[in-house]
């Protein structure tokens, strides 16, 4: 199923029927990805006496409730929201669903005790393209990212002047395979989002930060459309669905 896609000047064929699922699916699991200090999410049937909303427990449908983090325990898309006095929703401002990405894979720097990735690494990878979103993985990279228990652990971070840069460049939605874009133990600094979200002048409204995805190695480096869903909340965050479609020519 080709779709050819006039993006600007130039036409863009992707396969619709290869579609490339770069998030984590949330599971009420201890083994479930987890950051930011909180239990597993839950997956539980409503209960109402002796009934339980179960169709194995002999009733005839399964209606379970669902407790959950969008930030600690999967992938979510958030907005400058999640670091304003002003509340601002993701799905007031994510209004667009298709973008051109670039996907880049980084190996962190050592910086002192931390990991990070840098301007330059972003910069060597990136080059002159112009994109509307970044998609950045980071080595190494194995299946143990699904379930990986982030919290104390210091995870790898983006540096400012990384940030700063993808402003810079005018990419509107930056996605990545972290609990955050941020050092862990910052005193709130939260130095990248504010870059990326450009907090001290306008508003970068339309701008989205997607965090702890998943991008398997058969999945290469290159151009690809993303489609980036998320679930209709009003709040600063969502989970999401980010798909990817390689460009074929
Ligand atoms: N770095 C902050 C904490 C933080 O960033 C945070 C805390 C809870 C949930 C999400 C967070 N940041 C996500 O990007 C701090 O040092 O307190």
């Amino acid at each position: 199923m080709i779709t050819t896609i006039q993006y600007n000047s130039r036409k863009l064929q992707i396969d619709l029927l290869k579609p490339l699922d770069i998030s984590i699916p949330m599971r009420a699991s201890t083994s479930n990805v987890n950051a930011w200090y909180l239990d597993a999410p839950k997956i539980e049937p409503v209960k109402n006496g002796d009934w339980i909303a179960t169709v194995k427990d002999g009733a005839c449908i399964n209606f379970n409730t669902i407790e959950f983090n969008p930030h600690a325990h999967g992938t979510h898309t958030e907005c400058v929201g999640h670091i304003t006095e002003n509340v601002y929703s993701i799905n007031q401002n994510l209004k667009q669903f298709f973008f051109l990405a670039e996907v880049i894979t980084v190996a962190p720097e050592k910086l002192g005790e931390d990991f990070v990735i840098s301007k330059k690494q972003l910069q060597f990878a990136l080059g002159n393209k112009k994109r509307d979103a970044v998609v950045i993985r980071t080595m190494p990279n194995t299946t143990e990212k699904l379930s990986r228990q982030y919290s104390h652990t210091n995870p790898t971070y983006l540096l400012e002047a990384a940030a700063l840069y993808l402003k810079q460049k005018d990419i509107k939605h930056l996605l990545i395979d972290l609990p955050s874009v941020d050092k862990e133990k910052d005193e709130c600094r939260l130095l990248s989002h504010n870059a990326f979200w450009n907090t001290k002048g306008k508003l970068r409204l339309d701008a989205t930060i997607t965090e702890l995805i998943y991008v398997p190695n058969h999945v290469e480096d290159g151009e690809y459309f993303l489609n980036l869903q998320i679930a209709p909340f009003e709040n600063d965050a969502s989970p999401s669905k980010p798909i990817l479609y390689k460009v074929i020519n």
